[in-house]
């Protein structure tokens, strides 16, 4: 449900506006004495061939965490580093019907259009179904093909994308730089673990059965010679694949771009990839952004997140290890402040101050203001063992079962709150996240409670993700205009005086009336210049920055009416006083 649906939904209720108007700087993880430069003469072939790289940055070396992108000039918060429509893009199948197959564009920009032939995948119009023929042709037969075998689930995103490359390189051939590109991506073929191992040859064994292959010969008319070539590239995939998401960042599908993966990894990162979609164009879409988040020095890398990082420590580096086959020593990994906000209880003295959370192996935790020490460890402990299943099983029921996952994390909440667990520490940001959006699906025809109980839940969450990102994140630019939107939906008369004495009603959240009003313009206004950071200066915020726009506008106007409103009235009272003195 819009933000604007929910608002019409409330507008039901009397409205009290509308009676009254009548209307730092990190360094890179890799060691800089070891980083070097790439001259043309020095590049590989392939090196030299990625268009898309713009003259600022470029290609270097590192022993640490082999070629990645720098900037040979210093570049400012929001700005563009890097633009690059993926080599090939695939829609999840919960999204083949919702969203375009050639642009991404979702049903909601307009119509989509069933392809005749495999009645699969969906588009625009004409001006897309053209666009993707050339591959589609392919997959139309082979998704045909799989729809005869009496097979009911679809090959996943990333098999599909890997046929996409597969068909995509038949046609331009192996000397394209197209296809050069392609075969540049890094492979950790030779040092899997043997859980990596059989995930690749599971996704190998898949892409053979949908690209209809029945003899290994049959590969090299995709410029392969033999099955090991072909693990090579599912590895090299793997390496390599960014999910592709939707303007308030819902992931939509798998997309892989040789020259943004370049850019190597940091849990502090200095950059974010977006896709903001800012003036679609069906060619271009989904065209991906790489934008700075904060000033990058002349000579620093530039290093975006592979990974959630509002995770804890051992949760980062575990997934990094598994998937990406590195050990993180990004400042965030190898700090040794003695508070990361993400493993953190309050202090039980109450000072403000924040503990480490205890761990099974060291329990012993304490204030790092006031040194006071955290006695009521397994509380937290136990608390966050029941969080984190918790959170797993509503995760996983989200979809199907909301009513059981919004049961889940209105339990747990609670709980994790009274064992102290700050809002930025894991589990609670994650179930503070997912409450937050379970309430929102089910804001259909609100109440004044359900709403005011939404907004706390996202000022919450929106607190929790300022504790852990930087400002200009896309997550936090998005948490921040949420929770705008969800205060600009209703304005609840003043509260009636009597129910608490006029300091408790002045802090009580959120506010009514006026005060709703002007702190929900506050929050867009704010939000509004935090999207424009992480969507990239030039891109206004993207689509969401562009909704906030509209949202402010039409506050604005509200409150200038609600101001006419109250200067009528005030005028009123002051003439009837006069005539009554008379
Ligand atoms: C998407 S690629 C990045 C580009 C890659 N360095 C290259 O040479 O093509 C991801 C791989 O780069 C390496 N990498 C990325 N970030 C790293 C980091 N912070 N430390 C060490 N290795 C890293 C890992 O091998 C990882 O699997």
């Amino acid at each position: 449900m819009s933000f604007a649906e929910l608002k019409a939904a409330r507008q039901g209720k009397s409205s009290y506006v509308t009676q009254n108007s009548s209307q730092n700087s990190q360094s890179s993880s890799a060691a800089p004495s070891q980083v070097v430069q790439q001259s043309e003469e020095s590049l590989a072939p392939t090196e030299s061939i990625y268009k898309a790289i713009p003259d600022f940055l470029e290609i270097r070396s590192s022993s640490g965490s082999g070629r990645g992108l720098w900037a040979k000039k210093a570049c400012t918060p929001g700005q563009v580093l890097l633009v690059a429509k993926p080599h090939a893009a695939a829609l999840s199948s919960e999204h083949l019907d919702t969203h375009c197959a050639q642009c991404f564009g979702s049903e909601t920009d307009g119509g989509l259009k069933r392809c005749t032939q495999c009645q699969i995948v969906y588009y625009c119009g004409p001006t897309c179904q053209n666009l993707d023929w050339v591959i589609h042709k392919h997959e139309c037969a082979a998704l045909q093909r799989i729809a005869a075998s009496g097979e009911t689930s679809l090959p996943s995103d990333a098999i599909r994308c890997l046929a996409r490359i597969m068909w995509k390189r038949q046609k331009l051939g192996p000397t394209s730089s197209w296809t050069r590109e392609i075969d540049s991506l890094q492979s950790h073929n030779q040092d899997l673990k043997p859980a990596a191992y059989e995930l690749h040859t599971h996704l190998a064994i898949s892409l053979v059965r949908y690209l209809g292959l029945s003899s290994p010969s049959e590969i090299v008319s995709f410029g392969m010679v033999s099955g090991a070539d072909l693990a090579n590239f599912v590895s090299r995939f793997v390496t390599n694949t960014f999910t592709i998401s939707d303007p308030s960042l819902m992931s939509l599908g798998a997309s892989v771009s040789p020259p943004v993966a370049l850019i190597n990894h940091s849990c502090d990162p200095n950059a974010v990839v977006v896709f903001p979609r800012s003036r679609p164009d069906p060619a271009q879409e989904p065209l991906m952004q790489v934008i700075a988040l904060r000033e990058i020095r002349a000579d620093e890398e530039i290093l975006t997140a592979y990974i959630d990082t509002t995770l804890p420590r051992a949760q980062r580096q575990t997934t990094l290890l598994e998937t990406y086959l590195f050990l993180c020593i990004c400042p965030l990994c190898t700090s040794t402040d003695e508070v990361d906000p993400r493993e953190s209880v309050w202090c039980p003295k109450g000072c403000g101050g924040m503990c480490p959370t205890p761990t099974e192996e060291n329990s012993f935790s304490r204030c790092a203001k006031c040194k006071a020490v955290l006695q009521k460890t397994d509380e937290v402990l136990d608390a966050q063992r029941i969080g984190q299943q918790a959170l797993d099983k509503a995760t996983t029921l989200q979809l199907s079962d909301p009513e059981k996952a919004h049961q889940l994390t209105s339990n747990l909440i609670p709980i994790l709150t009274s064992a102290g667990l700050t809002p930025s520490s894991h589990p609670l940001l994650a179930l503070t996240r997912l409450h937050q959006a379970l309430l929102i699906s089910a804001l259909r025809s609100p109440t004044q409670e359900t709403l005011d109980e939404t907004i706390v839940t996202a000022s919450k969450a929106f607190s929790g993700l300022c504790a852990v990102l930087r400002y200009g994140h896309p997550v936090r630019g998005l948490a921040r205009a949420e929770l705008g939107k969800l205060l600009a939906v209703d304005e609840p008369s003043p509260r009636q005086p009597g129910s608490g004495s006029a300091a408790e009603e002045a802090l009580r959240f959120p506010p009514s009336g006026v005060k709703r009003l002007r702190l929900a313009l506050d929050t867009l206004l704010q939000a509004r210049a935090e999207l424009g950071v992480g969507f990239g200066v030039p891109n206004e915020g993207g689509q969401v920055g562009r909704s906030v726009r509209e949202d402010i506008v039409k506050l604005e106007r509200e409150l200038g009416a609600w101001k006419k409103g109250v200067s009528e009235v005030m005028e009123d009272a002051r003439l009837a006083a006069k005539s009554s003195s008379k």
